[in-house]
């Protein structure tokens, strides 16, 4: 076995990507180490046909991977990224999904020779309806470049961003934004049980709804704003509820406001 590929870390993102690695055939399981010190989660990756170490020290002495992906909480991203200064320099391509962390950081603590992509995926990556976002530095070589490329379009959609700045804008979007829909879909089922409806038939409507709204907006080639007018008849009921929505532009200040602290978030987690 070579092992190409090491994935530090393999919680709810970590497994989401590995499982659409595997799944889409873009690296083959036996080629991946998994680092992970929760014997579960550990477990369930071996079960991918992975192997599996719950340190760093459990790592073959000999490896030499093309990839490191360092997919740990940020809040120990410091002390983590030390057990792998081994493969920084050069010798091994990193990919950190961390929010906030940034390269530097990486280059800091893993020598500024260190090839280092900051990618923001988010959890519709466990079904391949990811959005990804990546930042490279000018370290990474084509080839690596390719590599991850086609490993994270497993599990989604992949965009670049030139300005590192902004990928704190990125991860209060579509990084959290998951959380944000899932937390629609529970309030349109709260408020579908307040309006008389069954709580099996409240959570089916309100998730369906979602469902068939998200994927009208993104195949139709139509803007949202026209997809809108097109439910919205004149003084009819859709109307009515936008009043509450839109009037005063509520629900858009109320995003705003929720971007802006995920995106202070993410600027304090780097620091
Ligand atoms: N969950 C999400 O929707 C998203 C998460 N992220 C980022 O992904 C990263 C991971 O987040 P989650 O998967 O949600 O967290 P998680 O807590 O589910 O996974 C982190 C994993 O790292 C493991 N771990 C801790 N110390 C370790 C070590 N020294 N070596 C190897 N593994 C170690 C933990 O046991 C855990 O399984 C975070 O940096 C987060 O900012 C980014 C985008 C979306
Ligand atoms: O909540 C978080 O910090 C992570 C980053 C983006 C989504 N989940």
């Amino acid at each position: 076995m070579t092992a190409r590929l090491v994935l530090v870390g393999c919680g709810h993102m970590g497994h989401a990507m590995l499982t659409g690695w595997i799944n889409a055939g873009r690296i083959a399981a036996n080629e991946i180490v998994v680092v992970e010190p929760n014997d579960d989660l550990r477990d369930r990756a071996a079960t991918l046909g992975c192997a599996v170490a719950s340190d760093a020290d459990g790592l073959p002495a000999d490896i030499s991977p093309e990839i490191v992906v360092i997919a740990v909480k940020p809040q120990v991203i410091r002390e983590v990224l030390a057990d792998y200064a081994r493969f920084g320099d050069g010798a091994a391509t990193f990919v950190s999904i961390a929010a906030g962390s940034s390269v530097a950081t990486f280059e800091g603590l893993l020598g500024e020779d260190t090839p280092v992509i900051r990618c923001m995926p988010n959890i519709p990556a466990a079904i391949g309806k990811g959005m990804m976002v990546v930042f490279a530095n000018d370290r990474v070589s084509e080839k690596a470049r390719d590599f991850v490329a086609g490993l994270l379009s497993a599990s989604g959609e992949v965009a670049s961003i030139g300005d590192e700045k902004l990928m704190d804008a990125v991860t209060a979007v579509s990084g959290s934004g998951p959380g944000y829909v899932f937390h629609f879909i529970e309030a349109l089922t709260a408020a579908a049980r307040t309006a008389g409806l069954p709580a099996e038939t409240a959570a089916r409507l309100a998730v369906q709804t979602v469902y068939g709204a998200a994927v009208m907006a993104a195949e139709s080639g139509e803007e949202p704003g026209a997809l809108r007018q097109q439910v919205t008849s004149y003084k009819g009921t859709t109307a009515a509820a936008l009043d509450v929505l839109m009037g005063e532009e509520r629900l858009t200040r109320l995003l705003t406001e929720a971007v802006e602290a995920a995106r202070k978030r993410s600027i304090e987690l780097g620091s």
